[in-house]
């Protein structure tokens, strides 16, 4: 079951520079960074009560970061959902005919485990399902 939006992915082009706007923004520092080398991004996070944010860095040119940048600029790159259990709903949206990016829950960020759709089944939004890790 997907439960409540886990976070918001900003694409940003340099993550420091950003830090520092939305610090201002939030009047919060983030919470976190952390660097996720299969996706070559480099992240932070803000929590604002139950709203999370994650900013996003590429670390290289093959990074869907990197590709989104510069085909659209920064900004929303994506949105990401809890789910109690990835395997379930990942089979239960396969069947239902959404586009698996990834057929296997891989690691992402914050002690997550994750899986991307398609934004080409998603009306052009790109979803992430996030199990956390117990
Ligand atoms: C930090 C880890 C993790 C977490 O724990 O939270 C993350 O959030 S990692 C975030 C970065 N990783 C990913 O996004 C992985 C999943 N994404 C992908 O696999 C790819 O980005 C993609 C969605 C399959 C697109 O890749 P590709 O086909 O190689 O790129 P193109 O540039 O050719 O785009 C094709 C098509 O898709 C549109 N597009 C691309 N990205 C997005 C997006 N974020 N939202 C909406 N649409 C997107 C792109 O504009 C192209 O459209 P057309 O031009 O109309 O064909
Ligand atoms: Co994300």
């Amino acid at each position: 079951m997907l439960t409540n939006i886990e976070h918001i992915g900003i694409a940003v082009k340099d993550i420091n520079a950003s830090n520092e706007l939305f610090t201002k923004l939030f009047n919060i520092a983030p919470y976190k960074s952390e660097s996720v080398e299969s996706e070559g991004v480099t992240t932070s996070f803000f929590k604002i009560n139950a709203t999370k944010i994650e900013l996003l860095e590429a670390t290289n040119q093959e990074s869907a970061i990197a590709k989104f940048v510069e085909k659209k600029g920064e900004g929303i790159h994506h949105v990401a959902f809890e789910v109690d259990d990835i395997l379930t709903e990942m089979q239960r949206l396969e069947k239902e005919g959404f586009i698996l990016l990834n057929k296997e829950p891989k690691h992402g960020a914050d002690n997550k485990l994750v899986c991307f759709l398609h934004p080409k089944g998603t009306n052009g939004v790109l979803i992430e399902l996030c199990q956390e890790i117990k």
